[in-house]
């Protein structure tokens, strides 16, 4: 079937014609392909028309697609099942390999999605400090739980969902909203609310309305006051664990968080979650402790083979992180060329190897100035794109991800279509 009739068809019988909102492409106005095969940094849509991919299935693929040191001795472990309802070894040796590598993450309990983690992670810190109240921040995106579907980004935001109907008002009130990069206005509200805070939530490189850097001294600053008043602060690293570097986010900005939320790259592309950190807080999780959490396939043996294999491989090969820099420096400069050469006023943001375009004039630091950005140019430009074969995340709130299998020849041939693009718009 082609892409349109597979569309109509799952119209009919899933809502919106998808299993997560984003891949409808119903932000950006553009019917949705459906994907067949990826290898490397190309992705096959049903048709057979290949793409130079930049979604990178959300983030786990920082090997490529179909890497095979990530598939190896998959199969095996397939033949001998995988999921028992007893613990394996696998899980232990996951649970050694993140703390070895991040070491704030003392105790690490594995679960099935980012969702899972950062939904356990409040829970947690709820049932940890005996209180009720949480902060997160304007256009961050932590899944889909309840309470932390407020004021969100990725999908939320795209299609002006941004809290979600169903999401009980008793949450709302419990769930305070800050801004990203507002030291002032995070003190202001931490005179008011700092001793009710069980938990704040924070993306360390926000990735879910585009890619905005958050600035240290706003990290630092969370990260002190969340001790003056002993409140859990939670790092979701779902995107950025083991992106920026075998240390995430936090090694990166050298901030320690006392608990982690990772998914994503420590699953090889496998459905997979995990949060951990400080051993006392972790202490409280059950069996130990009185905070329920538990899961039927946690820790299941082809998620944590894929995902080992992963890190495993990024630890043995280190140099890997300074050669996405590269990668993602030399993007980021022709991308910022080719913007002048057509002379469209636009903003280039790069963390490591994420990064995001925004048709906007001014610099996008925060929620407010990521708003200014022109979501129908850029639905435009991801039409163009795609139609010349380039595949990017179909929303501007979506960031473009990088892996090792973007050589430069893919580099180029992005750079050229781009630059031929962005004139035509
Ligand atoms: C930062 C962040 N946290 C949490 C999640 C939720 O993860 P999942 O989609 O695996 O539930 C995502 C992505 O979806 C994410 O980007
Ligand atoms: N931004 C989300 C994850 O990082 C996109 C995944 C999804 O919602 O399908």
């Amino acid at each position: 079937m082609k892409n349109k009739e597979l569309f109509e068809a799952a119209k009919k019988v899933m809502p919106g014609g998808v299993n997560s909102p984003v891949r409808s492409f119903g932000s950006v106005d553009t019917p949705p392909i459906f994907a067949k095969k990826a290898i490397g940094a190309q992705v096959w849509d049903v048709e057979d028309k290949a793409y130079i991919d930049f979604i990178g299935g959300f983030g786990p693929h920082i090997l490529g697609h179909a890497n095979p040191v990530v598939l190896e001795g998959v199969a095996g472990v397939l033949s001998e099942g995988i999921s028992f309802g007893l613990s394996t070894a696998i899980e232990v040796e996951m649970a050694q390999t993140i703390n070895r590598l991040m070491p704030s993450m003392e105790m690490v309990r594995m679960v099935n999605s980012g969702t899972e983690a950062t939904m356990s992670a409040i829970r947690l810190a709820r049932g940890y400090t005996k209180r009720d109240k949480i902060l997160k921040f304007e256009g961050c995106y932590h899944g889909h739980s309840d309470g932390l579907l407020i004021k969100s980004g990725s999908g939320g935001l795209s299609f002006n969902v941004p809290t979600s109907a169903g999401v009980l008002d008793a949450l709302v009130e419990h769930t305070l909203v800050g801004q990203i990069n507002d030291i002032e206005g995070l003190e202001a509200l931490w005179a008011r609310h700092g001793h009710e805070l069980a938990g704040v939530i924070v993306e360390p490189v926000a990735a879910n309305m585009g890619i905005v850097p958050l600035d240290q001294a706003f990290l630092k600053r969370l990260r002190d006051l969340t001790m003056s008043t002993k409140t859990v602060l939670i790092f979701d690293e779902v995107i950025t664990g083991f992106r920026l570097g075998l240390g995430g986010a936090q090694g990166y900005y050298n901030i320690q968080p006392d608990l982690t939320c990772l998914g994503k790259i420590i699953g090889g592309g496998m459905p997979v979650g995990a949060y951990g950190g400080r051993a006392d807080i972790m202490a409280h999780i059950s069996p130990l402790g009185d905070v329920y959490q538990a899961g039927t396939l946690s820790g299941n043996r082809v998620a944590m083979a894929m995902g080992l294999n992963t890190i495993n491989y990024l630890e043995k090969h280190p140099e890997i992180y300074r050669q996405l820099e590269e990668k993602a420096v030399f993007l980021e400069t022709a991308m910022i060329d080719n913007l002048k050469a057509a002379g469209i006023q636009g903003q280039v943001n790069r963390v490591g190897s994420l990064l995001s375009l925004f048709f906007t004039k001014e610099p996008v630091t925060d929620y407010h100035s990521v708003m200014k950005s022109d979501t129908e140019v850029f639905g435009r430009y991801f039409a163009s794109m795609l139609e010349a074969g380039i595949l990017l995340a179909p929303s501007t709130f979506e960031a473009m991800f990088l892996s090792m299998a973007h050589d430069d020849e893919v580099l180029k041939t992005f750079i050229d279509i781009q630059k031929e693009v962005l004139k035509s718009l």
